[in-house]
């Protein structure tokens, strides 16, 4: 059940879970498939029960930021974003993340996955065992118009009995037959994937996203993980529980000290609570709260909790550091069509009578995301290219029937933007504290675009790669110009360019890497071992985005649930459940 109070949580549970996110919720699913086990899940924010802002896919960008459903953070200057501090959205809400992300459902490329396994030395991280986790977390469903799909996607690639719903565009719209065109006619990079969730992504095709086609709505952690197992009697969900810590109760050898206890308050007031985890914690706060419980816990540099007055427990200095994301840039143009979606965003009316169309029939323009189209390209011969493997994209173009971003009063518009998905070494933020109150605000750095070898080098590729789509004959008569006077055209210079990118590239919101996975053994770099235990000590696992040293070639939430699949496995076999 999902509870408001604490007046009937027991006083301790097998597995205490703490933030019920993406990848939180996926392990409370799978630890109460044994009705022996008991488990508890501590989310610090709100149900999401009837949220249309939620629910509904293509209001996915009404979700943040500055909701009741977002943390509200906000990045320091950032120097590779000229200086801005930008907005930093994170569900703050039952299915955390996965509840306000824009749905796009991508999983990178195989030699990603193998990466994850070279550097931990754990084959259980590359892509022939995580192939396995997508397809078993996945629930591919029709789309909601029920369209024919053959040749849209390959079924051969996904799962059918999983919790988290995928599905292909379910509203045609005006732009799908030009974008098609557009790909055959240019060649080169623009070459036609099937199926660009294969694991080798390379190419452009339809996009996939976290909806339920039938029922035409978002698919969350909470909504496909949550909703069908809500009645086991062995799970506890307690919703507007903030964590504070976790707290060690004693020590074994070997191991450092052993963490049973949890510490959080409800609504956002005193007084503190506790709760006992017999067999583990599990720490699912995510890419930047999840360091902030251990830093709280006394985990992290010794040097910097003592500074924080904070005693510490584990010396690990790698908490909160590391941390790796995707810059995105947009580029738009004004078009001569009214069949964009752009009046759905600014005429309320309309966007009335669609939502009440959406309600009934669960058909029409709302149950589609935020793109109906998707490409992943390499960079030929750029030196010490910091992709994975061959196979492996340095950035992805996605197509938006509208605006993306603040819709003008009038006009209707094509917006295509561009991720750069393989930061450079030195394009590490982190996320730190300076205070010792356990809720205090982070101190949060993207590290967005500073590796200047090598991000707005490749993303100045992917800027020119979208002005040749924009090229295609298929385009004319439909594009009347470029929205804004300061976008670049094919005939701008590298400079001009690369001035267009640091001005306007913000964060997709792919954060991972502040409480990396490391060898075994390895005490240097890392915060996890590869089982996801925290090093030098007992009772803590770790199961977010979190533990992904590198950043996957694609948006992160497909990963999240396949390692959150992976994790469960893992912990199941060491408890013999
Ligand atoms: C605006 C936005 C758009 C995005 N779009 C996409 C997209 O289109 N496709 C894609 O694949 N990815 C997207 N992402 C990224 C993706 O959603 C995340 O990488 C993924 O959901 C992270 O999952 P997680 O389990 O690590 O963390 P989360 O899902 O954030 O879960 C952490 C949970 O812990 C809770 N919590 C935190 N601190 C505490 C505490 N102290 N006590 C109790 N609970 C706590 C949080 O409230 C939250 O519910 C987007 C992200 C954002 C912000």
């Amino acid at each position: 059940v999902v509870l408001e109070d604490a007046a009937s949580l027991s006083s301790s549970y097998d597995f205490v879970i703490v933030g019920g996110g993406t990848a939180g919720n996926v392990v409370a699913n799978r630890l109460t498939e044994d009705p022996k086990t008991n488990v508890l899940v501590l989310e610090a924010g709100p149900t999401d029960a009837g949220v249309l802002e939620i629910q509904v896919p293509f209001l996915c960008t009404h979700t943040t930021p500055q909701t009741p459903w977002d943390w509200n953070y906000t990045t320091v200057p950032q120097p590779g974003l000229e200086g801005a501090s930008i907005t930093y959205p994170r569900g703050h809400v039952l299915g955390g993340t996965s509840s306000v992300n824009c749905l796009v459902y991508t999983r990178g490329a195989k030699s990603d996955y193998d990466r994850y396994a070279n550097v931990t030395g754990d084959k259980g991280w590359g892509w022939d065992s995580m192939f396995g986790y997508f397809k078993k977390s996945e629930k591919f469903t029709p789309p909601s118009d029920r369209h024919n799909t053959t040749d849209e996607f390959n079924p051969a690639v996904h799962g059918f009995n999983g919790f988290n719903s995928v599905s292909l565009p379910g509203a045609p719209t005006d732009i799908d037959g030009r974008f098609n065109d557009a790909i055959d006619e240019l060649g080169g990079v623009f070459t036609r994937n099937l199926d660009t969730n294969s694991g080798e992504p390379l190419g452009f095709g339809w996009s996939q996203a976290v909806i339920d086609g039938p029922s035409g709505t978002r698919s969350s952690s909470s909504s496909g993980y949550l909703s069908p197992i809500l009645r086991r009697p062995n799970l506890h969900v307690l919703v507007n529980a903030q964590v504070s810590r976790l707290i060690s109760t004693g020590h074994q050898a070997g191991k450092g000290p052993v963490f049973t206890k949890v510490e959080y308050r409800l609504n956002g007031k005193g007084p503190l609570k506790t709760v006992q985890a017999t067999k583990e914690i599990i720490l699912s706060a995510g890419s930047i709260n999840t360091p902030q419980v251990l830093t709280n816990s006394g985990v992290g540099n010794s040097q910097t909790l003592k500074d924080l007055n904070i005693a510490p427990q584990v010396d690990l200095p790698n908490v909160g550091e590391n941390l790796s994301d995707h810059p995105i840039v947009t580029l738009a143009w004004l078009v001569n069509s009214n069949g964009t979606y752009d009046d759905f965003n600014r005429n309320a009316t309309l966007q009335a009578e669609e939502l009440q169309k959406w309600r009934t029939t669960r058909q029409g323009v709302f149950v589609n995301g935020i793109s109906q189209h998707i490409g992943f390209a390499r960079v030929p011969d750029f030196p010490n290219n910091p992709a994975s493997g061959t196979d492996s994209p340095n950035y992805e173009i996605f197509v938006s029937n509208f605006l993306l971003g603040n819709t003008p009063p009038t006009g209707n518009f094509l917006s295509i933007s561009a991720i750069m998905l393989t930061p450079g070494p030195s394009s590490r933020g982190s996320v730190r504290f300076n205070s010792s109150d356990p809720f205090a605000v982070p101190v949060i750095d993207a590290g967005l675009l500073v590796d200047a070898k090598t991000d707005v080098p490749l993303m100045r590729e992917a800027v020119k790669s979208i002005l040749h789509l924009v090229s295609a004959p298929a385009w004319k008569d439909y594009i009347i110009g470029p929205q804004s006077s300061s976008q670049p055209t094919l005939s701008s210079t590298d400079k001009e360019i690369d001035a267009f990118i640091t001005a306007n590239s913000r964060s997709a919101y792919h954060v991972v890497g502040t409480s990396s996975m490391s060898p075994k053994g390895d005490t240097k770099k890392g915060v996890v071992d590869p089982d996801l235990k925290l090093k030098k000590a007992g009772g803590i696992r770790i199961v977010d985005a979190s533990i992904l040293p590198f950043v996957p070639a694609g948006h992160t939430q497909a990963a999240t649930y396949a390692l959150a699949e992976r994790a469960s496995d893992l912990i199941k076999a060491d408890h013999g459940l």
